[in-house]
């Protein structure tokens, strides 16, 4: 199977990376910048799990029709920030053939309706990710716990495809954990309230989980928030079974954790931010469905005001 990962930042240069270096036909579509230093250094990933060097296939935007044609691809892992996604679908559209499926990993699930437009439900498959990575300065990908978990599956509940079983052997052969969910649309709502919780309150409150924990109030705030995202869901169809609250709730909830989210890091890095897409969508999912989420509400105009002021300079 031949995979063509956009973007080589934390997760798609982790999960790309890795399968490229257990051997699988993996090339990255990347802007010119990002392309140029792999090209010249390798894709190089940091890990607890095991550092990993690679050198895979790079193409820039300009290139991609003409391999495409050559060799068609089987699959396009889309690991870009939300924001970016417009110019992505404009950036793969050359790659997307007759048999070609489109995996997304990206937070939240404002992609969905965009990515079935553009190219067709029948494309688009439900796919998300759990890590923290992030780059450092010399562009290499720091993966900073041992969490790195891929899950995807067909929407609707349809059987696993053969391109998704392939994958899932793929994973096996580079030692990624991965899920082939038979439910991806539960598993990426139970994902969704989950991150929404962690990157609302980190980005709000300033400070990882054990450091909103450690405040009077911080505990209620955070069973408070995640309770207004599962709401959320529920209103929308989606009622997260009591495990998968039980379990979210225990990370959210467990004293002293490190946890923040990949958007506190941009944040704290002065960075764009996915705001819209993961809590402004959220907040908007809410007012329709008429109900009060005032936690939620604090943290997207908190998310608002930064984006101000970053765009003022
Ligand atoms: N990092 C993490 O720990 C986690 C992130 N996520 C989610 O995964 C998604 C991706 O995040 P992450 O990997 O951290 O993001 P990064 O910013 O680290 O990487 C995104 C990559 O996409 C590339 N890109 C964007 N637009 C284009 C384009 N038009 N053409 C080519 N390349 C493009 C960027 O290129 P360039 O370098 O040129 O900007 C960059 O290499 C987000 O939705 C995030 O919320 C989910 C779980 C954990
Ligand atoms: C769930 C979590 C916090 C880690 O995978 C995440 O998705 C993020 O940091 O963006």
């Amino acid at each position: 199977m031949r995979i063509l990962v956009l973007g080589a930042g934390g997760t798609g240069g982790y999960f790309g990376g890795r399968l490229a270096a257990s051997g699988a036909d993996v090339s990255f579509l990347l802007r010119p910048v990002r392309a140029g230093r792999i090209r010249h250094d390798g894709l190089q990933i940091r890990s607890p799990l095991g550092d990993v060097l690679c050198r895979p296939q790079v193409l820039v935007a300009t290139e991609l029709a003409a391999v495409a044609a050559r060799q068609p691809f089987d699959l396009i892992l889309l690991s870009c920030k939300a924001y970016d996604l417009d110019s992505a679908m404009d950036a793969i559209a050359p790659a997307v053939g007759p048999a070609t499926r489109i995996l997304p990993i990206l937070n939240g699930l404002r992609h969905y309706p965009l990515l079935d437009a553009r190219f067709g439900a029948e494309r688009v498959q439900g796919g998300l990710c759990f890590i923290n990575a992030t780059l450092n300065a010399q562009g290499e990908i720091v993966h900073l716990d041992p969490v790195a978990r891929l899950s995807f599956g067909e929407r609707d509940e349809r059987p696993a495809g053969a391109g998704l079983q392939a994958l899932s052997g793929m994973c096996t052969t580079a030692g990624i954990e991965h899920r082939l969910s038979p439910r991806i649309e539960l598993d990426a709502w139970a994902k969704y309230a989950f991150l929404c919780s962690v990157a609302a309150s980190t980005c709000l409150l300033r400070g990882s989980i054990g450091r909103i924990l450690a405040t009077e109030g911080g505990a209620a705030f955070l069973g408070g928030i995640y309770a207004e995202c599962t709401a959320v869901a529920a209103a929308e169809g989606e009622v997260l079974p009591e495990p998968v609250r039980a379990a979210a709730l225990a990370i959210l909830l467990r004293e002293g954790s490190s946890q923040t989210s990949s958007m506190y890091r941009d944040l704290v890095a002065g960075k764009d931010v996915e705001a819209l897409q993961i809590v402004g969508d959220m907040v908007h999912r809410a007012v329709r469905a008429g109900l009060s989420v005032m936690r939620l509400d604090a943290a997207w105009i908190h998310l608002q005001s930064y984006m101000a002021q970053r765009q003022a300079g």
